[in-house]
């Protein structure tokens, strides 16, 4: 379980589940920063991919949480940051994967494929999920160094 704030963004399409796992965040006790967007109003995906990676690399969170339609064009702009590793997880093995041999810091999800249920438990295991490093440090390094 992280120490640190958890940022959560999401767009217009993304906006009833962010508000879903925020609630459930908070419930669980973490530090929520919630960068947005604060409506069904359209946005523009890459604005809130970018704050929430900039949240990581800063240091004001530890982990991310993003939403969008697809999932796709936020985790894209959030990997864009050098400090950022996000996965676009459809399921839970993903999330667990992606914590065990990636060291992800974000996770991302499809508001318009992914069933509530399976996004809530999802997030709840990339939280609890430690990172295994051994074999997988040299590989994170590397993806690191570009
Ligand atoms: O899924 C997305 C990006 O990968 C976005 O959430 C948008 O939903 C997608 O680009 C579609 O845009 P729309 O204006 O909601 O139709």
């Amino acid at each position: 379980m992280p120490g640190g704030a958890i940022a959560v963004a999401s767009d217009h399409a993304g906006f009833d589940l962010k508000e879903i796992l925020k609630r459930d965040l908070q419930e669980a006790g973490y530090d929520v920063l919630d960068l947005g967007t604060n409506s069904t109003e359209s946005v523009d995906y890459p604005d809130f991919g970018k704050a929430v990676g900039e949240a990581i690399a800063s240091g004001r969170a530890e982990r991310g949480v993003l939403v969008c339609g697809s999932g796709i064009g936020i985790s894209i702009a959030a990997n864009r940051n050098p400090r950022v590793r996000a996965v676009l997880a459809h399921d839970v093995t993903s999330a667990r994967l992606s914590r065990e041999h990636n060291d992800a810091n974000v996770i991302a999800f499809g508001q318009r494929l992914i069933g509530v249920e399976v996004a809530r438990e999802a997030l709840k295991v990339f939280l609890d999920t430690g990172w295994a490093g051994g074999r997988h440090a040299v590989r994170v390094e590397k993806l690191s160094k570009g």
